[in-house]
């Protein structure tokens, strides 16, 4: 059956009935973003002429674990967490992919996850498939020991399905290079051998990369510049607006106020700071605490709803999902959104979006930084011998603006928006080698 044949029913009911039976599909379901991913692999198989099975193998991942992991408290007690492990597609090589500590995880959230972790390396063509996980905690309310009781705990309960050949994790929300370095260590105690390479985002000392804790909003950064040059927006003096002031977002901030651009608007999970003549970016970076939260600091705050609709050139969400809807999507005055967090902007905003003409610079292609320079680090790790920081970024800008191209002419000569032609180059890997293997 030709993927033009794909049925409705084979989408979960994408078009008319929700997953949870319902004829009429509530806020939540429309935002599901397993499903709008889904919805989009199967355009981009569709365009690419792949035959129904290729949907069947990719709609979900491969591989799924739900661990519950106890934990002693503190105070003596013991709670019990849920996290999980999901594995897209390992066809091209090792599944890869963040950890994410926060208390919304689901598990459709870790399998839509993992989907855009195999796009993203399939996108930037690393030799792996995509994997990702997450933890039902709010480490926010946790103390450093708990953290680590928690981290080594999850890598033991999902010991037997990763590894430095397997599946490789990272950070990503709410976990940074200290629980990197806790995993790492619980895997090496288990495998009974220093496992460099079992982990990425680790601390320098254990074998960790240059540049990896920036790489996510350098990668950014270099697709805004090209994003730019195509509309013809001077960087320098760009008003630019980030959601999120963690990791992605904090660094992201400081790149652009250094090419000159002018950050007017930032955020965290509690406000969103505004200046229309530009913040004090190295004062925030001074003062946010490791979850990225500096708005606290402050009384004069406005909401991230008005923040996303801030008149500027860039606008750069960086936090969570489902940020940009259809809702907000008409009041949108940026004339580029670059999407550093993973599924800021529904299917419905990014057609309202592209309507508009705003150049939409989708995750999977903008944010692929991180894991590339995560590929970097297990290649380091795997090898035994390290690089400078400059070799690290003069590779990571190589395969930034290699990708950004590819996708912007695909979008191009396909007529379609830049959401939709990075699927089609990010599929076509994972597809392909699924095909030689014989499994399709
Ligand atoms: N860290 C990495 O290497 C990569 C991260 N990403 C994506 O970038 C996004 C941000 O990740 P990180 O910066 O690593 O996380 P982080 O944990 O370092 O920072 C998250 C930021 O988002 C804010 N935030 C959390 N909930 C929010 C809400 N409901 N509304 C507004 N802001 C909220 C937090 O206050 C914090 O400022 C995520 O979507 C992540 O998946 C994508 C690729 C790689
Ligand atoms: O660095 C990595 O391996 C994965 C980063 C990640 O989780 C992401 O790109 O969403």
């Amino acid at each position: 059956m030709k993927a033009d044949n794909i049925r409705k029913s084979d989408l979960g009911g994408l078009s008319m009935v929700a997953a949870n039976g319902n004829e009429n599909p509530n806020i939540e379901d429309k935002h599901d973003v397993l499903r709008s991913t889904q919805t989009v692999i199967h355009k981009a198989l569709e365009k690419l002429g792949y035959p129904d099975e290729v949907f069947e193998l990719l709609k979900e991942p491969l591989r799924m674990m739900t661990v519950k992991i106890p934990v002693r408290m503190d105070d003596g007690s013991v709670k019990v967490f849920t996290g999980y492990r999901a594995q897209h597609n390992d066809a091209v090589g090792p599944t890869k992919g963040g950890i994410r500590f926060h208390p919304n995880v689901t598990e459709k959230e870790v399998k839509a996850l993992s989907i855009w972790m195999s796009l993203k390396c399939g996108i930037v063509d690393l030799p792996y498939g995509g994997g990702k996980g997450g933890i039902v905690c709010d480490p926010r309310d946790m103390s450093f020991r708990e953290l680590e009781r928690l981290s080594r705990g999850y890598v033991r309960a999902i010991s037997q399905i990763v590894g430095p050949t397997k599946d490789i994790p990272a950070p990503d929300v709410f976990t940074n290079s200290q629980i990197m370095a806790w995993m790492m260590d619980e895997y090496s105690r288990i495998d009974e051998f220093n496992s460099p390479g079992f982990i990425t985002g680790k601390p320098l000392v254990l074998g960790g990369s240059h540049g990896r804790e920036s790489a996510t909003a350098k990668g950014v950064t270099i697709c805004i510049r090209e994003a730019a040059k195509k509309k013809g927006i001077e960087l320098e003096g760009a008003r630019v607006v980030v959601q999120g002031f963690g990791n992605a977002g904090s660094y992201l901030a400081k790149f652009m106020h250094d090419a000159g651009a002018k950050i007017i608007g930032i955020s965290d999970a509690y406000g969103a700071l505004h200046n229309p003549d530009g913040l004090d970016v190295d004062y925030l970076l001074d003062r946010r605490d490791s979850f990225g939260t500096v708005t606290k600091l402050f009384n004069n705050t406005i909401t991230n709803k008005e923040l996303l609709e801030l008149d500027c050139e860039i606008l750069v969400p960086a936090a969570i999902e489902n940020q940009i809807t259809e809702e907000n999507a008409h009041n949108i005055r940026a004339g580029i959104v670059v999407e550093a967090a993973n599924g800021p902007t529904t299917l419905e905003a990014t057609e309202i979006l592209t309507k508009r003409g705003i150049l939409l610079v989708p995750d999977v292609l903008a944010s692929a930084g991180g894991v590339t320079v995560s590929y970097f680090e297990w290649v380091q790790n795997n090898q035994g011998y390290y690089w400078t920081e400059e070799e690290v970024e003069d590779k990571l800008e190589k395969v930034m603006v290699k990708s950004f191209d590819s996708i912007y002419d695909t979008a191009e000569t396909r007529r379609v928006d830049m959401r939709l032609a990075a699927y089609m180059v990010g599929v076509r890997k994972m597809a392909e080698a699924s095909r030689f293997r014989g499994w399709i």
